[in-house]
């Protein structure tokens, strides 16, 4: 049997050009130059084989370490084509989350906890798993990997890797123990090793069958209001307002709960000023690369400025969820939940680990609103009504969750016209990075936040 390592080594040249085909791979942006193996781990022996693999992907100098689970098999199960990664040595390798044969070790491992190689396995304490439960891959897959077993349990594979304890992993255990309402609660977790580091690589949660996401709600109602005759949000069967604003309410539950739990800070001058720079910085860098936005860049650094201006003392600090959006939100039986506290998948890992003011998950909120209503008029010939009622909806569930989010959160220490200033410099800069992130992976969809941005620069709002 052939060394996985050297297998690795010898499925380098396949690898190169399968990563950047999937929807995971985070570096779109450059080509690879080289793939080479940190760790390899052999789960499952023999004909089939599961191996654990932590490669580090080189693109011109930027290296990155990602998971893959690979599988090797004479006889390949059928799955999907981009799942084939080469003939590794005498056995066929693919990418084998999507293979319920070998998934299932994964499970059993964190039921029964233990060490294989450098992985470690647990499951949180006082939880029992069961076994035996066969995985199936979300279709929905985004930025990770996630693996449904047997309709109860759901765990996330952690694609692009980095040092320490996953931030998801952190804040979903400090919630759990503060017992919050609004998170699927996490069961288990698998921890590997990087530059000799503890690095979480794995997360197990309750999977939540009858959830629906909001992101698919918003966009029902949407879609409601402009097939109807109404001709306002307020009077279309599908009005999304009352969710919109029990969202709000349990948003601010959740980052009540987190500054309970993990603690909050004011910020100083200094924080204020590494913030306006970290925006014009990010606003540089995506003007270089779009050039619509750059006719923007005047107005959107003004926004930023005026930062400097807002009472520093005034603005808590916390940990947040990073990257709220409605596709991060489930609509379940029981109230709302928020899922994938991991922060911005493209920003650093320090930025995502650091406290920040929980007005960029208010301000990521609304931008969603707006996106969902807007990512209607993609590709449709210009309707003047139509655009009204996007327009409508989006101001709408943007008031409504706010307000949902204001009343539940009266202790905010935040003057009104600090917060006005705050938010909307965190909605300017959350829509520069969704102009980076549309440009690198959906451009049809570059006009719904360029359009935010115009519409905001000609003083609308
Ligand atoms: N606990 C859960 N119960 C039901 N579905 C879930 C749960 N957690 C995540 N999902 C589904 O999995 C999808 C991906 O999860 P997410 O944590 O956002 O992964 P990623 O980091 O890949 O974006 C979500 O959009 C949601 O549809
Ligand atoms: O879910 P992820 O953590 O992978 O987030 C990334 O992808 C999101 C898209 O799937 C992207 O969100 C943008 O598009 C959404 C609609 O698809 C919209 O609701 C969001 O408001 C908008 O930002 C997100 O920015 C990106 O980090």
């Amino acid at each position: 049997m052939i060394d996985p390592r050297v297998l690795v080594e010898e499925l380098a040249t396949d690898l190169k050009h399968w990563l950047p085909e999937q929807r995971w791979f985070a570096g779109k942006d450059r080509p690879v130059t080289t793939v080479r193996p940190l760790g390899v781990t052999e789960l499952v022996e023999g004909d089939p084989q599961l191996l654990h693999v932590v490669v580090e992907v080189d693109q011109d100098g930027r290296r990155e370490p990602y998971q893959l689970l690979v599988g090797r098999r004479t006889h390949p199960p059928e799955i999907a084509s981009t799942s084939w990664i080469g003939a590794g040595g005498e056995l066929n390798a693919y990418e084998a989350s999507g293979d319920a044969d070998l998934t299932s070790v994964l499970l059993e491992l964190m039921a029964r906890g233990g060490q294989v190689g450098t992985l470690s396995f647990e499951h949180e304490a006082g939880v029992e798993l069961d076994t035996g439960l066969r995985a199936r891959p979300i279709t929905s897959e985004q930025s990770n990997t996630s693996l449904v077993y047997g309709g109860q349990y759901i765990l996330k594979l952690f694609r692009k890797l980095s040092p320490g304890e996953n931030k998801d992993l952190v804040l979903h255990r400090a919630l759990q123990k503060i017992g919050s309402k609004h998170i699927a609660q996490p069961l288990g977790s698998i921890t590997g090793e990087l530059d000799g580091e503890p690095a979480t690589v794995g997360m197990l949660q309750r999977f939540v069958p009858d959830a629906v996401d909001g992101w698919a709600m918003a966009t029902t109602s949407v879609r409601d209001l402009m097939a109807s005759q109404d001709r306002h949000a307020e009077e279309a069967g599908g009005d999304f307002a009352g969710e919109a604003e029990r969202l709000g309410r349990a948003v601010a539950e959740v980052h009540a709960d987190l500054a309970k739990a993990l603690g909050s800070e004011a910020a100083d001058a200094a924080e204020l000023e590494r913030t306006v720079r970290a925006m014009v910085a990010r606003l540089e860098t995506v003007a270089g690369q779009v050039p619509e936005l750059a006719e923007h860049a005047p107005m959107l650094r003004a926004a930023f400025e005026k930062l400097r201006g807002v009472s520093a003392d005034a603005v808590p600090m916390q940990y947040i969820h990073g990257d709220l959006h409605l596709g991060q939100v489930l609509r379940t039986v029981n109230g709302w939940l928020l899922i994938d506290f991991e922060g911005e998948p493209a920003a650093p890992v320090e930025e995502r680990q650091a406290l920040r003011s929980p007005l960029r998950d208010v301000a990521g909120m609304l931008r969603s609103f707006d996106y969902a209503a807007q990512q209607m008029l993609v590709g449709q010939p210009d309707d003047v009504e139509l655009e009204q009622q996007a327009a409508e909806w989006a101001a709408r569930n943007r008031a409504a969750f706010y307000k949902g989010y204001a009343v539940a959160r009266e202790d905010t220490s935040v003057s009104p016209g600090d917060q006005d200033e705050l938010l909307r410099a965190f909605e300017l800069d959350k829509a520069i990075y969704e102009v980076a992130y549309e440009y690198a992976n959906r451009p049809d969809w570059l006009g719904v936040p360029l359009a935010s941005i115009a519409r905001i620069a000609q003083g609308e709002a």
